[in-house]
């Protein structure tokens, strides 16, 4: 009866890389201060033993970090890891646990970049396992459930944190400490309750199989860098930035991705030695750059992020310039993903 059940559940992996998901305070009073990626992945699994009723389910340590300290050779190694899960047949759906403060990063990576319609769950958690209500127990159950569910497939890479499913596209923290920590400006995809999803919406921007970008085809990742906009800035961030080796400055600019008179000039000039311009906003929640609003986009040869927020278009120009270093391409791009 046992092995029957088995054979009816879904295989899920669960790629762990830290974060507080993983993480371990002094007390259970420390909700907020303690020591993120120390607790490995069967530990995790092993705290939460109710997953065995929702799927098979094996884990694999690929890092143990706070997602703070993730670098382009980390995402490119779990990317990589991914796509050999989901080439084999007998996974059905991938989990990620990973830190929170780069999570929207890697799941708009893996978004890009997995050429599978098998599900890719990124979840993580604002409370260390050690704290009272700690949320992460709950939070990877639901991204099992999810990972598991043949609903999910071909919805793109998708978050389950505090019973949503986001978008890994458009999904951000917007929220520290608090549990309700992550947002989207287009609302979330759905909802996980009890292990069971609800779906209410699907992306409309390209995103897995449909995408032009294959994380088998790329080996390493361009240097972006992001350099942000307020009043009184000057252009030396974006200077040094550039003479350090970045191939394109990410502007987090004010607004509309408005540029200060005083900056200007510095673009345009890193722009005609090569530099890609790409001005996205630090608006929280709902930056929208419009091309040749605030400044004259096709006349500087710069490029505008659409919805994407700093943080999220330096992922997008460095995916898409492992491909392409013409501006207009670039664009369509930022247009179409
Ligand atoms: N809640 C968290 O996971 C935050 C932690 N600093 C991390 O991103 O690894």
């Amino acid at each position: 009866k046992e092995a029957e059940q088995q054979q009816k559940l879904a295989n899920v992996v669960i790629l762990a890389t830290g974060g507080t998901i993983a993480g371990a305070g002094a007390s259970a009073a420390n909700s907020a201060t303690y020591q993120a990626a120390k607790m490995g992945i069967d530990k995790l699994i092993a705290g939460v033993p109710e997953l065995a009723d929702i799927a098979n389910v094996r884990g694999e340590q690929v890092m143990q970090i706070a997602s703070e300290s993730i670098s382009n050779d980390d995402l490119l190694k779990l990317a990589k890891r991914v796509a050999e899960l989901a080439d084999s047949s007998d996974v059905d759906g991938i989990v990620i646990t990973h830190g929170t403060d780069t999570l929207e990063e890697t799941a708009y990576f893996l978004n890009l970049v997995e050429k599978t319609d098998k599900p890719i769950v990124v979840v993580g958690s604002m409370r260390p396992g050690t704290a009272m209500s700690a949320d992460g127990m709950l939070n990877l159950y639901n991204a099992v459930a999810v990972a598991g569910d043949k609903q999910s497939r071909g919805k793109g890479v998708l978050v389950t944190l505090n019973d949503e499913i986001q978008s890994g596209r458009d999904v951000s923290k917007a929220v520290n400490i608090k549990t309700e920590a992550f947002k989207s400006a287009w609302g979330p995809m759905g909802m996980v309750v009890e292990g069971k999803s609800y779906w209410f919406r699907l992306p409309a921007k390209r995103h897995t199989l449909n995408s032009e970008f294959d994380i088998k085809q790329i080996s390493s990742l361009p240097q972006v860098d992001i350099a942000y906009g307020y009043g009184n800035v000057t252009d030396t961030a974006y200077k040094a930035l550039a003479q350090n080796g970045a191939k394109a400055l990410i502007h987090a600019g004010t607004g509309n991705g408005s540029v200060s008179s005083r900056v200007v000039p510095a673009l345009q000039e890193l722009r005609k030695n090569g530099v890609q311009i790409i001005r996205s906003s630090h608006v929280n929640q709902g930056g929208f750059v419009l091309r040749n609003a605030e400044q004259p986009d096709d006349k500087n040869d710069w490029v505008v992020a659409h919805d994407l927020n700093p943080q999220k278009a330096r992922i997008l120009a460095m995916v898409a310039m492992t491909k392409t270093q013409d501006s207009k391409e670039l664009q369509r791009i930022f247009w179409e993903y």
